[in-house]
């Protein structure tokens, strides 16, 4: 096969990964789990990952969407800024991600819109 050359930094994205969770801070919320609508984009340098054809070389997506999976379960969120946060710390604490973008939706959370959703954003300096 014809070796491409160029960049080889992946982007990763996760897609609409659909989680019940305690988030807001009206008192049905409190009290209710409701859905959350979680994207995430990231990249990671793949050379290795492209390489060598093992996922011992590469970012585990499977794994941070387990770690989310967990956090977002085990957990209760007042604000969505601060949901928005944690999931993205838990993306970042994988040394190998250089840039990560979160945007979670609370898909119906106000009334006459049919989503709202907080974006935050990190990279390695
Ligand atoms: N910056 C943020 N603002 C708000 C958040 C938040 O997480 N970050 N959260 C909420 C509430 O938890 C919920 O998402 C919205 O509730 P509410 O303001 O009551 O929305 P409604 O459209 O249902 O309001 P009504 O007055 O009942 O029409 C709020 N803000």
């Amino acid at each position: 096969m014809t070796e491409v050359s160029g960049n080889r930094q992946a982007t990763v994205r996760i897609k609409d990964l659909l989680l019940r969770a305690y988030i807001g801070i009206k008192e049905e919320e409190i009290n209710n789990k409701q859905d959350v609508l979680i994207n995430i984009r990231l990249t990671y340098d793949a050379t290795a990952a492209i390489n060598e054809n093992e996922i011992s070389a590469a970012l585990n997506y499977r794994t941070i969407t387990k770690q989310i999976i967990q956090h977002v379960d085990g957990n209760r969120f007042a604000l969505l800024e601060r949901l928005t946060h944690e999931v993205l710390t838990i993306v970042m604490e994988h040394e190998a991600v250089q840039w990560a973008q979160v945007e979670i939706d609370k898909p119906h959370a106000l009334r006459f819109a049919q989503s709202v959703s907080v974006c935050l954003e990190a990279h390695r300096p």
